[in-house]
């Protein structure tokens, strides 16, 4: 076990890209979606994966679900190994809708969470209510990251709109929009209904957006491979199934057939 942690790659096999961030990076961050790992599957993703987790979402409304002890190591593990950790959106929603925002700050407060996420997904929220979360988020310490997009099927973008979507929240302190492509990444967003990416409007968001801002929900390899050879491997990319972390990893380093040829890096 000593000799073999002693051991180290040739840096060109280990990133031919030869572009990767370390932790805490500002470029290429991977969010990962948990619907309800155990916390023995939570270790061992982090225990292998930790370098390549950057966020990681409790998908929708999971969090009150668990023994509350479970919760509380899964948040603590997630922040030990510099990661983000947020409830989904959906559950915020949630609280909204049953006028009850006060107590979910202070639940994920006392809980230990170190970020939330902001969106609409679901209910209809008006800007005022939008600004109201965001400043909430910021005045309790967490990292604000906010979601565009509608959860119904065939929703797309609206470009104009997700302008001023990505300029009111960054303003105001957001550091990320999330763009919803949901769990299963079809029939939303930009993604038609076989998952396939819609380019025009990928590239109509991409010329009036710094992609830097947006954080790209992907949970299938067909849509990850074609989002990091259209945009690059520095692209932030969310809702990662936990098991797929670092075959992602691979991708963006083009340690894998499908972006291969990404790697340049001659030292
Ligand atoms: O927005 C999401 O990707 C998730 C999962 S799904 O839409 O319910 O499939 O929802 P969230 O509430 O943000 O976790």
């Amino acid at each position: 076990m000593e000799v073999t942690s002693q051991l180290k790659w040739n840096p060109v096999l280990a990133d031919p890209t030869g572009r990767r961030q370390l932790k805490p990076r500002t470029l290429g961050k991977t969010m990962v979606m948990d619907k309800g790992l155990g916390m023995l599957a939570f270790q061992d993703l982090l225990h292998t994966s930790h370098a390549h987790v950057d966020m990681i979402k409790l998908g929708f409304g999971t969090s009150p679900l668990y023994p509350q002890a479970v919760l509380r190591s899964k948040i603590n593990l997630a922040k030990e190994n510099n990661i983000l950790i947020y409830p989904g959106g959906t559950f915020l929603e949630v609280a909204v809708r049953q006028d009850a925002v006060d107590s979910f700050f202070c639940m994920i407060r006392a809980l230990g969470f170190n970020s939330v996420e902001i969106s609409d997904g679901t209910i209809q929220m008006d800007r005022r209510t939008r600004n109201e979360l965001i400043i909430r988020g910021l005045d309790e310490g967490l990292e604000v990251i906010t979601e565009y997009g509608k959860k119904g099927w065939g929703s797309s973008i609206e470009l104009s709109e997700l302008i001023e979507t990505v300029l009111i929240d960054t303003e105001l302190g957001a550091s990320l929009v999330t763009i919803e492509a949901r769990e299963s990444g079809m029939g939303v967003g930009i993604f038609d209904g076989q998952g396939k990416c819609k380019d025009e409007e990928l590239n109509r968001v991409l010329t009036s957006i710094s992609g830097d801002q947006l954080l790209w929900e992907a949970p299938l390899k067909s849509q990850q491979v074609h989002l990091i050879n259209s945009l690059g491997p520095d692209i932030h990319l969310g809702n990662i199934s936990p098991d797929e972390v670092i075959a992602l990893e691979a991708l963006r380093r083009g340690l894998r057939s499908d972006t291969l040829f990404l790697g340049t890096r001659k030292d």
